[in-house]
């Protein structure tokens, strides 16, 4: 699918257990790792670390540091993950920089939808600085640090830290200091304490679709949580970016919030889970409504949650009547404020549902508002556009060879 030239190895020969090798030290600085499409330079030599051997002796895959400080016009990235991973993001292409899409850079000349500021009762947070429509990106950040979750299961604590000190301590000044100045959490450690409250987990790599790690996006992790947010956000691995987008128009100085836990979880498992992992009594304003207002949103997601199981189980047993019903139905009453505003998503899903059923009309009719969903949203990765495309060719043949 892509190349990372062999001939400079310094990649993949790991250093052994966190000690410099005298091969990374013969490296020419900085590192630059040809691939089929772009180079990337690190800015440090890569350190890496190798697990121990596995009990069925294994190999085991060797963890590096890799750092940037060029990365997206001079944000930089700590990239803590393995060599294959890092291969597979050079590979696609995830730390090019492209020009950004009409819609974002329109987006841009509006100037900044918003800032971090004290909100009561939660520490920082991030409020709108203008008016922001329903389904805008509010926010493109990318990851100051990503790291592997098995380097974190795998490697002993102090080494841990001591990587993960030295990922934050190469990003550049000003992301280094966001970082330092995020929100702490209680853990003894000041990066465990840096990342606890603040790090979100990703997909990244190959395998399946992807491995879990985490990310620390320094202006996301503002964001705090509510049980009827406002906003969402999504990953993209090609770009490596986040994005964050409004479920509904935002006024002036309205606090930008998220769900940090699925919107369907009911409210006893939500307060435990708040509590439990991230240390809060949530105070956002659903928790500080009427029991009323309480008891509507929770049958709301009761009902969310049983239509949701039901429209899989139908769909995997291929009862894609059932299936393309419920789904009407749960767009009928999903409402913008509690969903994502990802319709093109459902609307694709709707399509693939009409396509399985031999419905080619109905098909074509979701394909294409997916597609002009796709291009309305305007997100930085347009992956999902360019599928969304290929279906639309894919039934436009059909419909044409049916004609014929
Ligand atoms: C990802 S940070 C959000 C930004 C943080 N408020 C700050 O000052 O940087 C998560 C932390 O914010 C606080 N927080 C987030 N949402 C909250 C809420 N709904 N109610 C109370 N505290 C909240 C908690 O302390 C939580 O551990």
């Amino acid at each position: 699918k892509y190349s990372t030239s062999r001939s400079n190895q310094c990649l993949y020969f790991p250093a052994g257990r966190l000690e410099w090798s005298s091969h990374f030290n013969s490296c020419p600085l900085p590192e630059v790792i040809a691939t089929g499409k772009a180079p990337v330079a690190w800015s440090f030599p890569p350190n890496c670390i190798t697990p121990p051997p596995t009990e069925n002796k294994t190999s085991p895959k060797p963890d590096c540091l890799f750092s940037s400080t060029a990365f997206r016009n001079g944000h930089g990235i700590s990239l803590v993950a393995s060599t294959i991973t890092t291969s597979h993001l050079i590979g696609i292409g995830s730390f090019n920089d492209e020009p950004l899409p009409l819609a974002a850079q329109r987006r841009e000349s509006l100037g900044p939808a918003y800032k971090i500021v004290p909100v009561e009762g939660k520490g920082m947070g991030v409020v709108s600085a203008r008016h922001i429509k329903r389904g805008e990106i509010i926010m493109m950040d990318y990851p100051a640090v990503l790291i592997g979750t098995s380097f974190l299961a795998n490697s002993k604590p102090h080494h841990r830290r001591r990587i993960l000190k030295k990922a934050i301590k190469q990003l550049p000044e000003g992301t280094r200091k966001k970082v330092e100045g995020l929100s702490r959490g209680k853990e003894e450690y000041e990066v465990d304490a840096i990342l606890g409250p603040n790090a979100n987990t990703v997909l990244v790599g190959e395998e399946g679709g992807g491995q879990v790690h985490v990310g620390l996006f320094a202006e996301t992790a503002r964001i705090n949580h509510a049980c009827r947010p406002n906003a969402h956000s999504r990953f993209s691995e090609r770009r490596l970016t986040m994005e964050v987008m409004a479920h509904r128009a935002i006024k002036v100085g309205e606090e930008i919030t998220m769900s940090y836990i699925p919107i369907t979880t009911p409210i006893e498992e939500r307060k435990k889970y708040l509590k439990e992992h991230w240390g809060f009594e949530c105070t956002c304003s659903l928790c500080r409504s009427s029991p009323q207002d309480i008891e509507e949103s929770e049958s709301w997601r009761r009902r969310q949650k049983s239509l949701k199981a039901t429209i899989q189980d139908a769909t995997s047993g291929e009862f894609y009547s059932d299936a393309i019903a419920m789904s009407e139905e749960w767009l009928q009453f999903a409402d913008w404020d509690m969903v994502h505003p990802l319709w093109p998503e459902y609307h694709d899903s709707l399509a693939d549902l009409y396509f399985r059923n031999g419905d080619m009309m109905n098909a074509m009719r979701y394909a294409r508002m997916a597609y002009d969903g796709w291009v309305k949203f305007g997100s930085i990765d347009d992956e999902k556009l360019e599928n969304a495309k290929v279906l639309v060719d894919k039934l436009d043949k059909i419909s044409e060879e049916k004609r014929r």
